[in-house]
């Protein structure tokens, strides 16, 4: 049986037949603009905090939850973000299955100045360029959707324009393929992609093979600071989080209640 995975990658590989490639001088272009930007600011701001450093996910609406961001536009969910302390943004951008579209990521960047990691299904080098040419600071690299030889290809990619990338793992042979390919953001998937299963446990299980020294990220699932409180007590300090703020009432306060503050008054 096909798994929703392989679907949403199928209708991704038929969209990118109508995609159209950078000419040589927009590379060229993209190459000298990206490289003057300094350090990449993504990775800075996991790399400097002990955290827990949340990074905030922008989504209107996914597969196994249906519509999400109703109450809010993204602007103003950025702003709530910001204002309560994220220390980057997530986009989903993926079109038919989240309800996203790429300009998501310089709306983001236009409204505020936290750095911002672009989450779409990236199969081929053009999406690659596309995220540089938006401004994306961090490019979500699903392993299972992707050959060892292409992971490699990618992440070396993503360096050269400075973006950070993050690659996905969920099990143990993604694992070993984000290790040979370098990544040095791993971002470990509490939930199964393929069949919605969500535990944070796989974090825990998945954190023991990874070297102290990589930046690793829990992902999905986290709604409450003892969840968090479990993750930091096993040096993970990196979360990324979606639904549980953005159908919180009010995003910015589940956001201080997630990292460990307290409520602020209502609006
Ligand atoms: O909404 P949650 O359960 O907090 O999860 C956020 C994020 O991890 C999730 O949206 C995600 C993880 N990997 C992805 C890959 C593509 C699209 C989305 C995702």
């Amino acid at each position: 049986m096909e798994d929703i995975l392989e679907k949403i990658v199928t209708t991704k590989r038929k969209k990118l037949l109508y995609q159209r490639h950078p000419s040589l001088t927009e590379l060229a272009d993209l190459f000298l603009n990206r490289t003057h930007q300094g350090e990449n600011k993504f990775y800075q701001a996991l790399n400097q905090n002990p955290g827990p450093n949340i990074i905030a996910e922008v989504k209107f609406a996914s597969p196994s939850k249906g519509k999400l961001l109703e109450r809010f536009t993204l602007r103003e969910l950025v702003y709530r973000y910001q204002k309560a302390g994220a220390c980057a943004i997530s986009v989903v951008t993926e079109e038919t299955f989240f309800r996203g579209y790429s300009e998501m990521v310089r709306e983001v960047k236009e409204c505020s100045t936290l750095p911002v990691l672009q989450k779409d299904f990236v199969i081929e080098e053009s999406q690659i360029y596309q995220a540089a040419k938006l401004g994306a600071d961090a490019l979500l690299l699903i392993a299972r959707i992707l050959s060892l030889q292409r992971l490699k290809k990618f992440v070396e990619l993503c360096q050269l324009l400075n973006i950070t990338p993050l690659v996905e793992v969920h099990d143990e042979s993604d694992i070993q393929k984000a290790l040979q390919a370098e990544a040095p953001v791993i971002g470990i998937n509490n939930r199964n992609l393929a069949t919605f299963e969500v535990s944070i446990q796989n974090t825990i299980r998945l954190r023991k093979y990874l070297p102290k020294e990589k930046i690793v990220v829990s992902e999905s699932g986290i709604v409450s600071f003892q969840d968090i409180e479990l993750l930091l007590k096993q040096g993970v300090h990196n979360f990324l989080v979606g639904e549980s703020l953005i159908k919180a009432e009010e995003p910015d306060n589940k956001l201080l209640e997630l990292k460990g503050g307290v409520k602020i008054g209502t609006h």
